[in-house]
């Protein structure tokens, strides 16, 4: 299993997501900066975390246009696993690989603390170490995390089980019907505002996000 990081100009948890991959799964992860054409090799993309382009003109709207995005594509199209988080999620919408927008929480603020979360669907590549349902926690860091889509959208994405973390006890942000996560149609283009590399090991107080990297383990490659 080879783990490409893409690595925009601002990504802050690019080093964390290699630090969990290579140090707590033991396989082989490679940066790759925004400018590269390429995904030739890879088993499976993640777009990190940050404030690619000081997140003007919106979160991620920039970073859609790199020419890396264009192999994004590809890769996604052809059914291989693709993970975007926090900005990688932000980047994933602008990029119209997962439907709807973040927009800013609706107080207004930079959150950043751990929340309660459901795993609605544990048929992903990156969830299905989870029971179905499990409740969990994670960190989150965003102030633009407020997920919204249309009501058509909303119902195509409860109704095709494309949910894949929901916010449970208090939702943070506002996003609609408490969205944290949501996959593309077929399941393999994830994206998700809370932090699972920052969540990895019992050392950090705190292991529940791991079970994201070991299910993509789980992979035949
Ligand atoms: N941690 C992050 O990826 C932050 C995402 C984005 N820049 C925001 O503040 O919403």
């Amino acid at each position: 299993m080879k783990v490409a990081i893409i690595v925009f100009p601002g990504s802050n948890c690019d080093s964390d997501l290699h630090y969990v991959l290579e140090n707590l799964c033991h396989v082989s992860a490679e940066y790759v900066p925004s400018t590269a054409t390429s995904l030739d090799g890879f088993d499976a993309v993640m777009l990190p975390g940050g404030f690619s382009y000081g997140d003007y003109l919106r979160c991620g709207a920039i970073a859609a246009l790199t020419p890396i995005m264009g192999a994004v594509r590809q890769f996604a199209d052809s059914g291989k696993p693709v993970i975007g988080i926090c900005n990688g999620f932000q980047i994933l919408t602008e990029a119209h690989l997962l439907p709807g927008v973040l927009k800013k929480n609706d107080n207004l603020k930079f959150i950043c603390r751990p929340v309660a979360l459901q795993v609605e669907n544990n048929a992903t590549p990156f969830t299905t170490k989870y029971v179905k349902d499990e409740k969990i926690h994670l960190p989150i860091a965003h102030s633009d995390g407020n997920f919204y889509a249309d009501p058509a959208t909303i119902d195509e994405l409860e109704q095709n089980h494309q949910i894949v973390f929901r916010y449970v006890d208090q939702n943070p942000n506002g996003s609609v019907n408490d969205i944290a996560g949501i996959c593309n149609r077929r399941g393999n283009v994830v994206g998700m505002m809370p932090h699972p590399e920052r969540a990895s090991e019992k050392i950090v107080g705190n292991d529940d996000g791991f079970k994201v990297f070991q299910s993509l383990l789980t992979l035949k490659h």
